[in-house]
């Protein structure tokens, strides 16, 4: 990966896949009443008040996302966290571009996609991933946090994992 240094702030790619721009309206019974604008304002704050620097990406398609991961590399992005959507169940193309780059990721669900259809139990990223977070909703996003507050790199938020699963588990 590449190293982020003390003199680079780390970082941080969100990528979302399809119908992610559509979280507010979508099956709110399932994703939620949060929009993706509310999810991205919200990691943005994240990042800026940690020094980290953050960028958002979405598309509904997966040549577009494979591109954007590829572009991660010469951008020097050391880490990304991708909810991959609908092509988590389908696309080796991602997949293959995530580990062509090298760059570390978590993988991301807003509902419980093992809580779900059969069809959905299956991904083509979490055995690659760092971490995965599923069934949190939007506040699964999170994750993010990890990333970049007080964390040295993304390789650490395996260790940060089950406290941060603790926090987001609270009713507060
Ligand atoms: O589009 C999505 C969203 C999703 O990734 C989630 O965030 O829960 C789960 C996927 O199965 C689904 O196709």
């Amino acid at each position: 990966m590449s190293a982020s240094t003390s003199s680079s702030p780390i970082s941080i790619l969100l990528i979302n896949g399809p119908n992610l721009n559509l979280l507010g309206t979508r099956e709110p019974g399932i994703y939620g009443s949060s929009t993706l604008e509310d999810v991205i304002t919200s990691c943005t704050a994240t990042a800026t008040s940690a020094g980290a620097a953050f960028t958002a990406f979405q598309s509904n398609h997966e040549g577009a996302i494979v591109d954007r991961i590829q572009q991660a590399r010469g951008e020097g992005v050391d880490g990304i966290v991708i909810n991959p959507a609908a092509y988590t169940h389908t696309s080796v193309a991602i997949r293959d571009a995530l580990l062509g780059v090298g760059i570390p990721f978590i993988e991301l669900h807003v509902s419980n996609i093992h809580a779900r259809e059969a069809w959905r139990h299956h991904s083509y990223f979490s055995d690659k991933a760092v971490a995965v977070i599923a069934g949190l909703g939007v506040k699964g996003y999170g994750a993010f946090t990890a990333c970049c507050t007080g964390a040295v790199s993304i390789k650490t938020f395996q260790n940060t994992q089950s406290t941060i699963l603790r926090q987001h588990s609270r009713k507060d």
